[in-house]
């Protein structure tokens, strides 16, 4: 069939409008006056996906006519936010739409406000999977990103009596116009049963896998647009369906739920995300979902991309896989198996392919976020697997053998079958076997990774491990979120190439010091808190002080970015006045603003929720505190009130404990939107503090080494309780009842934690936590001096660009 050229609607306000009409008409069905607000924007986001279908479908044909090197990027979580802001970016449609759409009677922003964010990730490493795929669009790099279309993403958080409640989040209830899916295209994955071994005519053992059940992967493509580049990548996201979704004797029989038990039970797979994102639960079904999704995904290009008679051994030429964390590892026994079992190469040749295929990020610090496999789980869900970990295991200890002979210690401890408690896979140490290369995604991660997490495998392979620090992508964190800053920064820029060129911010570092300058730059910041507080308003009811400091703290709830220190020093600052040892008025007026969704499971992460919820809930209603110190808590934050939140803020929480928090991006996101910071050495806060220079930083807090010193000394967090008052006054009030109408208990399991554990030792960085914020206080009262900081934080985070990353694993790790 020929190639009929693909011309999208004229990028003018009528051509836009007679597409949109055309959309609305044809598309949805509906004429203008009888259609309601989702019909206008279901029609817009298809309008505007056909002036991005032109530049997508060449984009695949500039593919397949010149196939340089892609990167698979194989990732259980995309974090993708709205679409319909950024697509208008892409296609610089935002002001045609906007006066189109005014023609017709219809506001833009409402029907960007119509929009679900599609939550189909947790947090840090489902937004950088997102952040990465815009910028190698941006950057015309060939990139097939792969997932999962979970029906249910992040559930959407709530609050009832200050306790967080958890609703799904059925995102596609209202249509998803994004999205194209291809059942033709569809992939048969296979699970259970067991193997059996055959040898052929000449003595050669063959291994088959008979499983016992399957489902069918449907794949849904989603256009990535670059921007301004008439690139557009693509990402695809799998389905499952049962393979024979109704058994019609069964249904004739009159057993209903019979009939579409295997459908519902296929359809599991790809149901929901997993909202965990530090402990696995090591559920079964989590397993399925990532074979799953790997087995359509290397089927997929195996079979469907690459040319029918493609030479399997240049595999590695082709593609380089990216495995984001441990969740795809699977990819890496599976590879194996096609390669021996479907494709009939030797296991030395198929291996020799594999270990070129693969590369792998780490994206934690915590042993407990290490995911590991029981045997029998592996065993009973894909029996082919086990066996091939097992002989990977077996080659791979005699390799350790050679290296470090005699020392049966180390080959214990490095083995990927691990024996204590249970027999079980540690897929960290699966993908350290068989990935070209290993990257932490900050400086200081990357040496504790070599250093601390996995010791003897970079001891064995010191060349593998490299380090990438993360990066946030300045089209939507920048560009979109904050229009006003990009404007002054476009002005005094003379163009808008940092967007697509991170670095160039570094042209505003001369104008920290122009005051007319200074002025506009604040003006930017108050009309982003006014556009917040409209929003807080509308959204969860919240009124804010407009001058007060805009102290944020928002990302997971987790023990190790230490929200309860955040908590003991807001109590410390009220304990301060309504004990008379301080007036109202020496406080500097600030507005707390927490947003964190805890993992359902996590006990002390909910209840550490119900205590800020508590606690703002008093201060708020403290007529003593005349609003110079408020809390707020707006409930579900997610990417899309990230884009709000962010823009407004002056402070940024950054105060993990050092060693624990692995990089960081919300920390980035801040410093480019004129946020100083206030933080611990740890993660990627390190390189921010270097670049923007310690005056326009406040550091606190042990180090990572003082951290370790400390641990090895034995932590005994009470006695820090004991030596300072201030502190002290704080616990105590905490857990007074105060906060929780007289019920000392509800607020025990927080603070008895804190005395009696305190594992991330929040005590012990009191002090010097306290003192950083009074450092704050004191600089903020200099405005000049402050903004004069903010602005050379926007100038000197050029660095944190996802593009830059995206440059340093492709110098680093993908084009080796
Ligand atoms: C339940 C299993 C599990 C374990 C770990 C994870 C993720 C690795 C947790 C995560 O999001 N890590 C964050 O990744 C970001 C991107 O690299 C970093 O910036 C954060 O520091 C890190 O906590 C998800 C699910």
């Amino acid at each position: 069939l020929a190639a009929v050229p693909v011309e999208g609607p004229p990028l003018t306000v009528d051509g836009f409008v007679e597409a949109f009409l055309q959309e609305l008409h044809f598309g949805q069905g509906v004429q203008l006056d009888r259609s309601t607000v989702n019909d206008q924007y279901l029609a817009l986001a298809r309008t505007v996906m056909h002036y991005m279908m032109a530049e997508w479908l060449e984009t695949g044909r500039r593919r397949r006519a010149e196939p340089t090197k892609m990167i698979g990027y194989l990732s259980a979580e995309y974090l993708l936010g709205r679409q319909l802001g950024n697509a208008l970016l892409a296609t610089e449609l935002t002001e045609v739409a906007e006066e189109g759409l005014a023609t017709l009677g219809i506001d833009l922003a409402t029907l960007r406000s119509q929009e679900i964010e599609p939550g189909l990730g947790n947090g840090g490493l489902g937004r950088l999977a997102a952040c990465f795929i815009d910028s190698l669009a941006v950057m015309d790099v060939p990139c097939i990103a792969y997932g999962i279309r979970y029906e249910y993403g992040i559930f959407r958080q709530t609050f009832f009596n200050n306790r967080q409640l958890e609703v799904p989040d059925n995102w596609l209830r209202l249509g998803s116009p994004w999205e194209f899916p291809h059942p033709e295209r569809a992939v048969q994955v296979d699970f259970g049963g067991h193997t059996e071994r055959t040898s052929d005519e000449n003595g050669r053992e063959h291994v088959q896998w008979v499983p016992s059940w399957n489902v069918q992967g449907i794949p849904y493509h989603y256009m990535v647009p670059g921007y301004d580049n008439k690139a557009v990548n693509t990402l695809r996201l799998w389905s499952a369906q049962a393979t024979d979704a109704f058994n019609l004797q069964i249904f004739n029989s009159g057993d209903h739920a019979e009939a579409v038990r295997s459908q519902t039970f296929a359809e599991n797979i790809s149901k929901v995300l997993y909202p965990e994102d530090s402990t696995p639960q090591g559920r079964e079904l989590r397993l399925q979902q990532q074979y799953f999704f790997v087995a359509c995904s290397l089927h997929d290009y195996i079979e469907h991309t690459l040319p029918a008679d493609f030479d399997l051994r240049k595999l590695p030429d082709q593609i380089i896989w990216q495995l984001n964390d441990t969740h795809p590892v699977i990819a890496i026994p599976e590879l194996m198996r096609i390669l021996v079992d479907v494709k009939g190469f030797e296991w030395a040749e198929a291996w020799d392919i594999t270990k070129r295929c693969f590369a792998y990020t780490c994206h934690t610090l915590l042993p407990e976020a290490l995911e590991v496999w029981p045997v029998d789980v592996i065993g009973r869900l894909l029996p082919r697997h086990l066996e091939i970990i097992f002989r990977i295991n077996e080659d791979f200890l005699i390799e350790v053998r050679e290296r470090f002979p005699g020392d049966e210690l180390r080959v214990r401890r490095m083995s990927i079958i691990a024996e204590h408690p249970e027999r079980a896979v540690r897929m960290a140490y699966l993908a350290s076997v068989a990935a070209t290369k290993i990257n932490g995604v900050a400086a200081l991660h990357s040496e504790l990774l070599r250093d601390k997490v996995l010791p003897d495998f970079s001891e064995m392979w010191p060349d593998k491990f490299t380090n990438v620090t993360n990066g946030v992508t300045p089209r939507r964190f920048l560009r979109l979120a904050n229009p006003k800053l990009s404007e002054l920064i476009t002005e005094v820029l003379g163009d808008e190439r940092w967007v697509t060129d991170l670095d160039r911010l570094s042209g505003l570092e001369a104008y920290a010091d122009d005051a007319s300058f200074r002025e506009k730059f604040r003006q930017v910041k108050a009309a982003n808190k006014t556009r917040l507080f409209e929003l807080l308003k509308r959204r969860d009811g919240i009124d804010v002080a407009p001058d007060n400091m805009l102290d944020v703290m928002v990302k997971r709830l987790h023990e190790y970015k230490r929200q309860s220190l955040k908590l003991l020093h807001i109590v410390h600052l009220y304990e301060s006045v309504v004990s008379g040892r301080r007036d109202i008025s020496d406080i500097v007026p600030r507005t707390f603003v927490f947003g964190a969704k805890a993992a359902p499971g996590y006990h002390m992460a909910k209840e550490t929720i119900f205590l800020i919820n508590s606690v703002a809930e008093k201060i708020n209603s403290d007529s003593r505190m005349q609003g110079r110190l408020a809390v707020v808590f707006p409930a579900n934050y997610n990417v899309t009130l990230a884009e709000r939140l962010i823009p407004a803020a002056d402070l940024s929480e950054q105060i993990s404990l050092a060693g624990k928090e692995a990089s960081g991006t919300g920390n980035m996101k801040f410093a480019l939107n004129g946020a100083l910071t206030i933080g611990t050495d740890d993660g990627a806060n390190v390189e921010i503090r270097k670049l923007v220079g310690d005056d326009h930083f406040f550091l606190f807090g042990m180090s990572e080494p003082e951290v370790a010193e400390l641990g090895a000394r034995g932590y005994v967090p009470s006695s820090f309780y004991e030596q300072n008052e201030d502190l002290r006054r704080a616990v105590d009030l905490l857990g007074s009842g105060e906060f929780t109408g007289s019920n000392r208990d509800a607020a025990s399991t927080v603070v008895n934690d804190l005395l009696w554990n305190d594992r991330f030792m929040a005590l012990a960085d009191f002090q010097s936590y306290v003192e950083a914020q009074a450092r704050v206080d004191a600089a903020y009262a200099d405005t000049e001096a402050w903004t004069r900081s903010a602005i050379l934080n926007v100038a000197r985070t050029g660095f944190f660009s996802s593009d830059r990353s995206m440059r340093d694993y492709l110098d680093r790790i993908w084009l080796r």
